[in-house]
C-alpha cells in the first residue's frame, strides 16, 4: 500500500432540509493528512464529522473549497479511498473469505489464486484464522467489524477513512481492536482519517486529533500525539496521556469548540 495525502482548504456543506430551509453542516474547513498519517476528528455531536467523511470518500458533494487526494480534486468516490462505518453491513450470504475478497473479485484484482492468497494474509492480519468459511450471523461484532476492515484493505487503498469503527462495540472489544488496528497500521502503511466521539480512543491511535467546533464545524485546533509507536494499552494511564487527554477534553469543553 502507498499512503496517500489529504488536503482540505477552506471546505463547506450545506444540506437542504425536507421543509426547504437549509443546514449547514460544514464552514472553511481545512486540514491535511499527510502521507501515512493517522488523524482522528472529535466533536461535538452533529458538528459535520461525518459529512466531512463522506465528503472525502467521495459520497457526498461539498459546496465550498477544495478537496484533495495527493493533489488530485476529490469530485466523486475513488478506488484509492476505503470507508469503514460502525456498521459492517457485511453481505450475509458469504462467508468471511467471501466477503473480503469482494470487491477484490469485484475489481478483478489479479488472478483467483493471487486473491486467494490475499484474503488468507487478510485473515491472519485481522486474526479470523479459523473463521474463514463462518458467516457473518455466526460471528460477533467485533469478528464482524474484523471482517469490514479486512474487507476495506484488501482493496490496498492509501486512504482509509473510518466513522466511528468501534462505537457499537463493548470495551473490551474495542480496546482489542484499537490494539489491532495500531499494528495492522504499522505493518500496512495506509493514511487514516478516524472519526470518533472517544477522547481516550483518538489519543491512544494517532498522531494528530483535531478538534472541531459545534456546528457549522470546522477545525478549532489541531493537537500531535508524540507517544512512541507501537502503543500499547498500558500507555492510556501513563502521565502524558492523561494530560493530553485532559487538554482535548478541555478544548472540546470549552465555549469557542461548542459554540
Ligand atoms: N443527509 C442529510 N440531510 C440533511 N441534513 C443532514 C444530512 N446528514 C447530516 N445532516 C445534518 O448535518 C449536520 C452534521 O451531521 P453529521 O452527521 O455530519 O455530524 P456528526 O458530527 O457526524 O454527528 P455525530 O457525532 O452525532 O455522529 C447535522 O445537523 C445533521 O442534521
Amino acid at each position: 500500500m502507498t499512503p496517500g495525502r489529504l488536503e482540505a482548504r477552506g471546505v463547506g456543506k450545506s444540506y437542504r432540509s425536507g421543509r426547504g430551509g437549509t443546514t449547514v453542516a460544514l464552514t472553511d474547513l481545512s486540514l491535511s493528512v499527510e502521507d501515512g498519517a493517522f488523524v482522528s476528528l472529535v466533536g461535538p455531536s452533529g458538528c459535520g464529522k461525518s459529512t466531512f467523511l463522506d465528503c472525502v470518500a467521495g459520497l457526498e458533494p461539498y459546496d465550498t473549497g477544495e478537496l484533495l487526494l495527493d493533489g488530485r480534486p476529490i469530485t466523486g468516490p475513488d478506488p484509492r479511498t476505503a470507508v469503514v462505518f460502525q456498521d459492517p453491513s457485511l453481505l450475509p450470504w458469504r462467508s468471511t473469505a467471501d466477503n473480503i475478497a469482494y470487491g477484490m473479485t469485484l475489481r478483478r484484482k489479479g488472478t483467483a489464486a493471487d486473491r486467494a492468497r490475499k484474503t488468507a494474509e487478510l485473515v491472519e492480519l485481522v486474526g479470523l484464522t479459523g473463521f474463514e468459511r463462518h458467516y457473518p450471523g455466526e460471528l460477533s461484532g467485533g469478528m464482524r467489524q474484523r471482517v469490514n476492515l479486512a474487507r476495506a484493505l484488501a482493496t490496498e487503498p492509501e486512504l482509509l477513512l473510518m466513522d466511528e469503527p468501534f462505537g457499537a462495540l463493548d470495551a473490551l472489544t474495542r480496546e482489542q481492536l484499537q490494539v489491532e488496528l495500531e499494528r495492522i497500521r504499522l505493518a500496512g502503511r495506509v493514511t487514516v482519517l478516524f472519526v470518533t466521539h472517544d477522547i481516550e480512543e483518538a489519543v491512544f491511535l494517532s498522531d494528530r486529533v483535531v478538534t472541531m467546533t459545534g456546528r457549522p464545524g470546522t477545525v478549532s485546533s489541531v493537537f500531535d500525539v508524540d507517544l512512541p509507536r507501537p502503543r500499547d494499552p498500558s500507555v492510556k494511564r501513563s502521565p502524558a496521556f492523561t494530560a493530553l487527554e485532559e487538554r482535548l477534553w478541555g478544548r472540546l469543553h470549552s465555549p469557542v469548540a461548542t459554540r
